[in-house]
C-alpha cells in the first residue's frame, strides 16, 4: 500500500517505525503524541506491525510532523526512539470514508444488528458446497444464484407467480433459526451473491414492493465492511465471517447499503485485507404496493429512487457452470472484437484532446493541482459527482410518452439515424408523439443552431457541431444511462426552491430532463420532461410506472417523457408556464447554438413565464476535486471568443465496466458461456469513439464535451435573447444558474 517515495518526495504519508502493536504502541498511543494539525490519521499494517503510517490531509502538515515525531523520544512513546520518513502510496487511497464500527449498535443506524458466529466453520464449509454447486448468474463483477424466487435485476423485483428452485436442505434448517427470531418475516427467497477479492456492491435500498419486512445477510468466506448512508450521514459496519446482519425497520426502507469496491478495509486504524466473499441474503417476497413510513424511499410511493446502474440494460446476463471459488474473471475483456482501444487513439489523434491534465492546463478554477485520483468505486463516484449534474442536448426525436416505459422502435431508429447521419442539419423537423391531451402535442416551431461544416483543418474529425454533440454528449449518455441514472438522485435544493415556487396547476417543460429525478418533487403540478438521449428518456418514463407502484402514486405523479433536443420541443408556443433546464447549455458546442435553444425555451414559455438555466462553472468550489477528470480540448469546431481554454471533455469513469466486458475466449469456451458482443447492447460503433478501456484500472472511461461558463456569460448569453429578461443570476454549488422571464409583451 505504502512504499518509499523515489528522489525524497515530500508526501502527505509518513512511515513511522519502532512503533506499532508490537512495541506496545497502538493507534490511541500514537494519536497522544502525534500532532493534532493535518487530520493524522493512523494506519496499522497488521495487529503485529512494529511499525506504522500516518496520513495527514497535506505534505505542508505532514513535514510539520515529521519534524516533530523526530525530536521524540517522550514518555508518550515508551521512551522509544521513532523512525520517520516520508511514504508514497501505491494504489488506490486506502482512507476509508467512514471509519468501521464492530457493534451495529454503535452504528446510529435504527433497525441494524449483527449477530456475530451465526455459523460455525463446519456450517459454513457445508453451507458454501451446498450453494456452490449449480448455474450461477454472471453480472459485471460478481456472479449471483437464486432460490425460491429469482430476484431481476433490471427491475430490482422479483415475479411472485413464478416460484423457482427451493432452498437447499442446509439452508433450510438455517432459515428456522432465523425465522424463530422475534419480528422475523417468513422468509422465502435467497439470493447468493459470489463477490471476487476487491468487488463491492453499489448503493440501494432493496426495493421496498418486492419484499417485507427484515432482510438478513450471512456473510461467509471473507469478511468486509457494509456502509450505509442516509441524508448525506454515513456509516460503516464491519461484517465478519459467518456473521449476519440483519437489516429491520429502518435501516431496511431508508438507508441505502452498498460495498464499497476495494481490496482491504481499516477498522480501528488496522488494515484488514478482504477475501473472496460470499453472501447469502435472505428475503420475504411482498409483490404488493408498500404503505412505509417512508414515502421518499418507496417505490410504491413514488420516492425519489435511484435506479440500479442495471436497470435498463439490456440482455446482459450469462450463466456459467462452477462451484464458489472458481469464479471466472468478468471484467478482462478481449480487444481483438472491441474498437474501445482503437477508439483512443482515433480520438486522440482527430480531436486533439490533451491526454490528463497537466498543472499548467487549464481546469475549471484553473487550479494547478492535478494530483486527484480517479476514483474506481461506485460509492466516491457517485458521491465526486453529485453536485454535478450533466444532462443533455443535441439531436432530437419522439419517444412514447404518458406515464408508460413505451420503447418505439421507429423513435430509436429515428434517434440514431438524426444524430448519426444528418451532420450539420439541425433544422430537420422532430415527428411529434403524444398521449392526446398532453400538451407535448401540437405545432412547433423549430429553431436551428447554427449548422455549418467546420474549417479545414480545425483537427477535429467531426463535421458540425451537431455531430460533435451527438457524439460526445448524446451517444455517451445512451451508453452510461444506467450508470448516470444511479448517480443522479439528489434534488438540488435551489432548483427545488425554484419549483416550490411555481402556482398550483403550473405546467414545467424540464428539457433535458435526464433521469427525471424533478418529476416528483410536487404533486400538484404537471412536468413535461424531455431528453435527447432515448438512454436517459427511458429512464425517466420508467418513472413514471414504476413496477408495483401504487395506483394513488401512479395518479399522483403527473409528469410526462418525449424524446426530443432542445432545439425541437414537441410543443406548442406558450404552452408552458415555466423551464427547467439544468445542466444542460454546457453541452452545446457553440454560441449559436446556445442561443438557439435559449430561445427555443423561450418559444414554449407564456409570457411572463420564468426558466430557471443552469451550467457548469470554470469557477469550481473545490478545483482539487474535479481537476483531474477535465481534458482541455485544445482543437474545437469553429472556436468562438469564449471556448478559448474553456472547452473540456470530463472524463467518467465506469467502476463496474458495462456488461459487454467479457470473459477471455478460454475463459468463455471452459465456462460455456455466451459472451455478450457490444452488439448486443444499445451502443454503435459511433458511441463508442468517446470511449476507452483503461487497462489498468479495468474500467472504461467515457469522455463528455462541455464548455465551461465564465461568471456572467449566461446571463450575457440570455440577455442576447429577445425578449428575454435575467430576474436573477447566481453561482450555486460550481454552477452558474440564471432565472429568465419571458416579457410580458412580445417584442
Ligand atoms: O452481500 C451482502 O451482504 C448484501 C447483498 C445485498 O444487499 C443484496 O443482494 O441486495
Ligand atoms: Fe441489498
Amino acid at each position: 500500500m505504502f512504499s518509499r517515495p523515489r528522489n525524497g518526495e515530500t508526501t502527505r504519508h509518513l512511515f513511522v517505525g519502532n512503533c506499532g502493536p508490537a512495541v506496545g504502541l497502538g493507534e490511541q498511543n500514537c494519536l497522544s503524541f502525534l500532532p493534532e494539525a493535518g487530520h493524522p490519521q493512523v494506519i496499522i499494517p497488521n495487529a503485529q506491525a512494529s511499525h506504522i503510517f500516518v496520513t495527514f490531509d497535506d505534505v505542508a502538515t505532514a513535514e510539520k510532523a515529521l519534524k516533530v515525531l523526530k525530536q521524540l523520544p517522550s514518555v508518550a512513546t515508551f521512551g522509544r526512539s521513532l523512525v520517520v520518513h516520508y511514504a508514497a502510496l501505491k494504489g488506490p487511497d486506502p482512507k476509508p470514508a467512514y471509519g468501521a464500527y464492530i457493534r451495529a449498535e454503535d452504528c446510529g443506524v435504527p433497525g441494524l444488528s449483527l449477530i456475530e458466529d451465526f455459523v460455525d466453520p463446519t456450517e459454513e464449509e457445508e453451507i458454501l458446497r451446498e450453494v456452490g454447486a449449480g448455474d450461477w448468474e454472471l453480472l459485471a463483477r460478481r456472479r449471483v444464484r437464486h432460490f425460491g424466487y429469482k430476484f431481476e435485476y433490471e427491475a430490482r423485483n422479483v415475479d411472485v407467480s413464478k416460484p423457482i428452485e427451493p432452498m437447499p436442505a442446509l439452508v433450510q434448517s438455517l432459515m428456522q433459526r432465523m425465522r424463530a427470531m422475534p419480528g422475523m418475516p417468513a422468509l422465502d427467497q435467497l439470493t447468493v451473491n459470489d463477490y471476487p477479492l476487491g468487488v463491492g456492491l453499489s448503493p440501494h435500498i432493496d426495493t421496498h414492493s418486492a419484499f417485507q419486512g427484515a432482510i438478513c445477510s450471512l456473510s461467509l468466506a471473507g469478511p468486509t465492511v457494509i456502509e450505509f448512508r442516509r441524508d448525506g450521514v454515513h456509516r460503516a459496519l464491519r461484517l465478519p465471517a459467518r456473521s449476519l446482519l440483519i437489516m429491520a425497520d429502518e435501516a431496511r426502507l431508508a438507508w441505502q447499503h452498498y460495498i464499497p469496491h476495494r481490496k482491504s478495509d481499516i477498522v480501528n486504524s488496522i488494515i484488514i485485507p478482504r477475501g473472496h466473499r460470499i453472501s447469502l441474503t435472505f428475503r420475504q417476497v411482498w409483490g404488493q404496493p408498500c404503505r412505509c413510513r417512508f414515502p421518499e424511499c418507496c417505490d410504491s410511493q413514488q420516492g425519489q429512487l435511484p435506479p440500479t446502474r442495471r436497470a435498463l440494460l439490456q440482455g446482459v446476463t450469462f450463466t456459467s457452470q462452477g462451484s464458489v471459488g472458481d469464479v471466472p474473471a468478468p471484467t478482462s475483456i478481449d480487444h481483438s472484437s472491441k474498437p474501445a482501444s482503437d477508439c483512443q487513439g482515433t480520438f486522440q489523434q482527430q480531436c486533439a484532446f490533451v491526454q490528463g491534465s497537466s498543472p499548467t492546463q487549464r481546469g475549471p478554477g484553473s487550479a494547478s493541482s492535478s494530483s486527484i485520483a480517479q476514483s474506481s468505486d461506485a460509492e466516491s463516484l457517485a458521491s465526486q459527482q453529485q453536485p454535478l449534474q450533466p444532462r443533455d442536448d443535441s439531436s432530437a426525436a419522439p419517444v412514447g410518452t404518458h406515464a408508460s416505459v413505451r420503447q418505439s422502435s421507429d423513435a430509436e431508429s429515428l434517434a440514431s439515424q438524426q444524430h448519426l447521419s444528418q451532420p450539420g442539419d439541425d433544422s430537420s423537423a422532430a415527428p411529434v408523439s403524444t398521449s392526446g391531451s398532453s400538451p407535448l402535442h401540437g405545432a412547433h416551431q423549430c429553431e436551428p443552431g447554427s449548422p455549418r461544416s467546420l474549417p479545414a483543418g480545425a483537427g477535429c474529425s467531426h463535421r458540425s457541431h451537431q455531430e460533435l454533440e451527438g457524439t460526445f454528449v448524446t451517444s455517451m449518455y445512451d451508453a452510461i444511462a444506467p450508470h448516470f441514472s444511479a448517480t443522479r438522485f439528489a434534488v438540488w435544493p435551489r432548483v427545488k426552491s425554484f419549483i416550490e415556487s411555481l402556482p398550483a396547476g403550473t405546467i414545467v417543460a424540464d428539457v433535458g430532463c435526464g433521469n427525471g429525478k424533478y418529476f416528483g418533487v410536487r404533486h400538484d403540478i404537471m412536468v413535461l420532461g424531455s431528453d435527447c438521449s432515448i438512454g436517459l428518456a427511458k429512464v425517466a418514463a420508467r418513472r413514471l410506472d414504476p413496477p408495483h407502484a401504487s395506483q394513488a402514486a401512479r395518479v399522483s405523479l403527473r409528469a410526462d417523457v418525449a424524446l426530443a433536443d432542445g432545439f425541437r420541443l414537441p410543443m406548442r408556443d406558450a404552452a408552458c408556464d415555466a423551464v427547467l433546464c439544468i445542466a444542460v447549455l454546457h453541452h452545446i458546442s457553440n454560441v449559436p447554438r446556445r442561443l438557439a435553444m435559449l430561445r427555443q425555451l423561450l418559444r414554449v414559455m407564456r409570457p411572463g413565464g420564468r426558466a430557471y438555466v443552469s451550467v457548469w462553472a470554470t469557477l469550481q468550489e473545490d478545483p482539487a476535486k474535479t481537476l483531474a477528470k477535465w481534458e482541455p480540448m485544445q482543437a474545437s469546431p469553429d472556436p468562438t471568443p469564449t471556448q478559448t481554454s474553456t472547452e473540456s471533455a470530463q472524463v467518467v469513469e465506469i467502476p463496474d465496466p458495462p456488461d459487454w466486458a467479457k470473459p477471455s475466449p478460454s475463459e468463455a469456451c471452459s465456462a460455456g458461456t455466451h459472451a455478450p458482443q457490444p452488439e448486443d447492447l444499445d451502443v454503435t460503433a459511433a458511441q463508442l469513439q468517446g470511449v476507452r478501456f483503461d487497462e489498468k484500472k479495468q474500467t472504461l472511461v467515457f469522455r463528455r464535451y462541455y464548455h465551461l461558463f465564465e461568471e456572467a456569460e449566461l446571463a450575457d448569453l440570455v440577455g442576447q435573447v429577445e425578449g428575454a429578461q435575467v430576474e436573477d443570476c447566481f453561482y450555486d454549488k460550481s454552477n452558474w444558474c440564471v432565472v429568465m422571464r419571458k416579457a410580458l409583451s412580445e417584442p
